[in-house]
């Protein structure tokens, strides 16, 4: 694993850093060279000359921040400090008693503060234990309120480390650089808006540490691009054919929500699934071959709404020629888009297949409605569930959402299905607790049908890798990463309001070129 991937607690981080310090590292010499990585980061965003506000807590984020002020100083900037805490931590105290003698003005009282072109928020860190509220909080209101751009140390000051909760009132960062290793708040929905654009400043922190604390396999990961890549099934072997290449089988589509068919056939399309099988209400047919003409289109018999209202019989010739189609027969089978909830018969049906299964959509709310999340465990092989927070709140009632990380995790264990809980930080859990999150994605996605291209997307993968020597996780998390960045790119090329569901098909294969 690369640090990248890393997510720690403020529990764990702290752990790490007493292990850093009991082999040996003097806290004094960490805190200069973590400050010193900032301050050179600082240099390439500040023009020398420009007036820089440090905004000192009474910790170390605080210390950090102040080693930056004195550095920023001898550089050429115009600084001054705020500082208005009484009682500071012994080096951080010194810290600010250098930066007085230095001439560097400080101030305790917001209404003395002149103007400045950036802000350095050093109030608070992993340290935060408890709600911010009188001067600290309207201090942190008034910072928020004034046009400069604020860079957060390590976090911004005010969101809880682990939820990303706000704690009372948070300064909202334009960036924030995370120090040595991603920690769990910022990578929570919740916290978003704070952050502003993330990157972590790597400060040597030992694999050996790391894995003391986190364990050789950390259950919570973030998705990287290089482990998304390290994924895909390319190149793909000399010799094939298409049927090693993994037969895939969607259920899905209805009369009223024909598109939705459609979008999740192209988005299996772009994962180069090698025979794609789509069974729709038989009047969508010849829709669904005109567009996807590589498919092999199944009509199903339909209920009176146009819906899918079960898995035909076909063949050819006679009728003692014609066979119910055998769903263990595929390699993975995707259904839900478009459903409508009148094929509520089909779901516990399709649950019995013996081969993967990806369950999206009004799949979903089918079996939020017949109440059988508990008939998943005894499947045969994997089950993904892919809700976005409305479709989990009615699958999992019971969870509590304010870490959706932790919801996830027991959304799985209780189903023991891999949950992948869409939004704006899509975080995937298995059965055993282990956690991927997307760090990256774009609100561009809210539209209607960018679920059903993942699913289809997501589906055609694991059609295609499932009995290669590949974790099921890291093929969600591959998809998903896919899926996001297509849209990020698309979103650059055509504005945010340009990324429809079928646009959004068509940046899939470039991601890969890119
Ligand atoms: N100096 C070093 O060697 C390193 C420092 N680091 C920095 O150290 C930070 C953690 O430092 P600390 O553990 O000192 O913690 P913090 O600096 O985050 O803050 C802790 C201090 O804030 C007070 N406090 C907590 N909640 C409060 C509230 N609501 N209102 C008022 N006061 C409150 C506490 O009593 C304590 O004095 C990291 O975030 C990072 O910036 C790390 O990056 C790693 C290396
Ligand atoms: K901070």
């Amino acid at each position: 694993m690369t640090k990248e991937q890393f997510v720690v607690t403020a529990a764990q981080m702290r752990d790490i850093e007493t292990r850093i310090f009991a082999a040996g590292m003097p806290v004094a010499a960490l805190m200069e060279k973590v400050a010193g990585l900032i301050s050179q980061r600082l240099q390439a965003i500040i023009s020398p000359g420009q007036c820089v506000g440090i905004l000192a807590g009474p910790g170390h984020n605080g210390g950090d921040a102040l080693v930056v002020a004195r550095e920023l100083h001898f550089r050429g900037y115009q600084v001054w400090i705020y500082q208005p805490f009484s009682q500071l931590k012994e080096l951080t105290s010194q810290h600010f008693q250098y930066a007085q003698n230095l001439g560097i003005t400080c101030y305790q009282e917001i209404s003395q503060i002149p103007n400045c072109d950036f802000l350095i928020d050093g109030l608070f860190g992993f340290g935060l234990e408890r709600k911010i509220t009188d001067s600290i909080a309207t201090a942190i209101n008034y910072f928020n309120s004034k046009n400069q751009p604020i860079i957060s140390i390590d976090i911004p000051s005010g969101l809880h480390t682990d939820t990303g909760e706000v704690l009372g009132t948070a300064i909202q960062a334009n960036y924030t650089f995370c120090l040595g290793l991603w920690k769990q708040g910022l990578l929570q929905e919740q916290a978003l808006p704070y952050v502003g654009k993330a990157e972590l400043i790597d400060f040597d922190i030992s694999l050996a540490d790391i894995h003391a604390v986190l364990g050789n396999n950390p259950q919570i990961k973030r998705i990287t691009k290089t482990t998304a890549l390290s994924t895909l099934p390319l190149p793909r072997p000399l010799i094939t054919h298409k049927y090693k290449q993994g037969h895939l089988l969607l259920i899905c589509g209805s009369k009223r929500y024909a598109g939705g068919a459609i979008l999740t056939g192209l988005g299996a399309r772009a994962s180069g699934v090698g025979m794609l099988s789509i069974a729709v209400p038989e009047s969508l047919k010849m829709l669904l071959v005109s567009h996807l003409p590589e498919a092999l289109i199944i009509g199903c018999p339909e209920t009176e709404t146009g819906a899918i209202a079960n898995l035909p019989f076909v063949g050819c010739g006679s009728d003692s020629e014609m066979h119910l189609i055998d769903l263990n027969s595929f390699t993975t089978i995707a259904c839900g888009p478009g459903l409508t909830k009148d094929s509520i018969s089909l779901i516990p049906e399709i649950i019995k297949c013996e081969c993967p299964l990806i369950l999206d959509a009004d799949a979903l709310n089918i079996l939020a409605q017949l109440g059988t999340i508990p008939t998943l465990k005894p499947r045969k092989s994997a089950t993904v569930l892919t809700p976005h927070t409305g479709e989990f709140q009615r699958l999992f009632p019971n969870i509590s959402y304010t870490n959706r990380i932790k919801a996830v995790q027991i959304a799985a264990q209780e189903s023991g299905a891999v949950v992948l809980l869409k939004g704006a930080r899509t975080a995937i859990s298995n059965p055993q607790g282990g956690v991927w999150i997307n760090p990256e994605s774009t609100p561009a996605l809210a539209r209607g049908g960018s679920g059903d291209v993942l699913t289809g997307l997501l589906s055609g993968l694991l059609a295609q890798i499932i009995n290669k020597e590949t974790v099921i996780e890291d093929i969600v998390a591959t998809a998903t990463w896919w899926h996001s960045q297509a849209g990020i790119l698309a979103a650059e090329t055509r504005t945010e309001l340009g990324v429809d569901a079928f646009t959004l098909t068509q940046y899939l294969l470039p991601v890969l070129k890119r």
